[in-house]
């Protein structure tokens, strides 16, 4: 099936929490493809990235990048599909310059920020898939089922208390 969501990461070492993206979607059966792409690294790269994501029937783009994250608002510019950003844990920081760099957008070019980190990355498969689900009631539905799973989970965990 063609991928219908792009993750894509500044650098190789964002993949242990751009895993959590892709566990999630894996999970719920949606097609995706998985990249290292950077603005700084590959500008080239990013912008025929950006550019060409809709043409190859990508619906969502979910951008993880740590520190000067300029990666999801880079992208943004130069696509009108949705793009979800998610900031990577940086050493130096804990990951608040890569939240700010992402969530700080200028009015005008919107990035959907999620968390930091490896609750952030599921979060950003779950909202893309929702997006994909507005459109497609069986996604919907089989979010709906992990929820109740997850709530299933919540009320054993307080018996065992
Ligand atoms: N923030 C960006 C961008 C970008 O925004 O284009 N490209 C790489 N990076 C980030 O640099 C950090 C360190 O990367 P290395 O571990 O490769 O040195 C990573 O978290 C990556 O997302």
């Amino acid at each position: 099936m063609e991928p219908l969501i792009g993750v894509i990461m500044g650098s190789s070492s964002d993949w242990e929490t751009m895993k959590w993206t892709c566990d999630v979607l894996e999970e719920l059966d949606i097609p995706f493809e998985k990249k290292v792409v950077s603005a700084h690294r590959t500008p080239d790269l990013m912008f025929e990235y950006a550019e060409n994501a809709r043409d190859r029937g990508l619906k969502v783009i979910i951008a993880g990048a740590g520190g000067a994250a300029h990666l999801p608002g880079m992208v943004a510019a130069k696509t009108t599909l949705p793009v979800i950003g998610v900031p990577v844990q940086s050493k130096a920081l804990q990951g608040l310059d890569s939240l700010l760099s992402i969530v700080q957008m200028p009015g005008g070019i919107p990035v959907a920020t999620v968390a930091i980190g490896k609750a952030g990355a599921t979060n950003a498969g779950l909202l893309a898939a929702q997006i994909i689900g507005a459109f497609q009631s069986e996604i919907a539905e089989r979010i709906n089922n992990r929820r109740k799973s997850i709530e299933q989970q919540v009320l054993e965990s307080s018996e065992t208390l």
